[in-house]
């Protein structure tokens, strides 16, 4: 049984279509990343499999029943885009009102907290807290009951560098324990290697799904190689690019060519057999340049924003 299953759904509002045909499933124990411009359609999907929203057309189904049987309502955790609690309550109290509504072991309440690096200021009014405090005691309410499919709405909000790495790092714990995760960014650097699989939506459809590597493939991206301690870089730069093969120098004895279409070993060949480079790195295309291929390939997605 797939944690999460969308089938042929078309979703409306009034006349405007924001979904178009969209099919997308969650496996058990798997994290989704899904990735899509402003207005693309996320934060409708997240509503979809939460039961906010009925869908106009299609089938949504989520741990295998309907998105709002009570039972699980139970199992879903949800941390919203834009999260806002009580000012006057405490961390504390704010969770403990949430572990009652949700039926979650109160004991929970000052675990989260320590989990989620929030203990210090259990005591503290919400709103004395930081952007990324209470974006922090939002995801120690998402985590309440200890949920079987998790829906996190762009969680790295308003956190900074080392609290976003441990939001990763809670991630990858949930998905050890089994935990179904689909991850809404739009801050694309550092969050693939915590995903098993990315989808890209663009105007309301879904433009890719699937692993990096499949993405990869099916996007012929080429990858770059940059090589430095190369002797005669100038003539190296001439050559290749005489060849069709883009590079660039990186100063004076560094360079970069764009290996295109498997011309990547031959390259490497190249290169390490007359070129004698001191040290060469790989990069492949991160998500960020298939996020921008998907896109580009779109077509204007500003022109869809305003057009509602
Ligand atoms: N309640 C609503 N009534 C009418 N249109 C809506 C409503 N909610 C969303 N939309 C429209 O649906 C489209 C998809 O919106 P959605 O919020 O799902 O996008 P998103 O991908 O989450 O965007 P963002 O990254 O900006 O949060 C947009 O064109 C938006 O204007």
């Amino acid at each position: 049984m797939n944690a999460v299953d969308m089938r042929g759904i078309n979703q409306r509002y009034g006349s405007m279509t924001v979904l178009h045909d969209l099919d997308l499933t969650l496996e058990e124990g798997e994290v989704l990343g899904l990735f899509g411009h402003n207005g693309a359609g996320k934060t409708t999907s997240m509503k979809l499999i939460l039961g906010l929203l009925a869908p106009s057309e299609g089938e949504v189904r989520v741990l295998g029943r309907a998105p709002n049987d009570p039972d699980v309502r139970r199992q879903l955790g949800y941390l919203p885009e834009n999260v806002t609690f009580y000012p006057q309550l405490s961390g504390r109290e704010t969770l403990r009102h949430f572990a009652r509504l949700k039926g979650a072991p109160p004991k929970q309440v000052d675990e989260l907290l320590e989990q989620v690096g929030l203990a210090h200021a259990a005591e503290r009014r919400v709103k004395t807290y930081s952007k990324g405090m209470r974006q922090r005691l939002g995801l120690a309410q998402a985590l309440l009951g200890e949920p079987r499919l998790l829906l996190l709405d762009e969680p790295t909000v308003g956190l900074d560098p080392i609290a976003t790495g441990d939001l990763y790092e809670l991630v990858d714990r949930l998905r050890q324990r089994g935990t179904s995760i689909i991850l809404c960014s739009h801050v694309l650097p550092g969050v693939e290697a915590h995903i098993n699989r990315a989808a890209i939506l663009a105007r309301g459809r879904l433009q890719a799904v699937g692993s990096l590597a499949s993405l990869r493939r099916e996007a012929g991206l080429p990858a770059r190689i940059r090589a430095s301690g190369v002797s005669q870089s100038e003539r190296w730069q001439r050559r290749w690019s005489q060849a069709g093969h883009p590079t660039r120098l990186l100063g004076a004895s560094s360079l970069e060519v764009v290996a295109v279409d498997g011309c990547k070993l031959m390259l490497l060949r190249e290169l390490l057999g007359e070129g004698e480079p001191e040290d060469i790195e790989i990069q492949q295309p991160s998500l960020e340049d298939l996020y921008r291929f998907y896109m580009e390939r779109a077509g204007d997605v500003r022109a869809e924003e305003g057009r509602a």
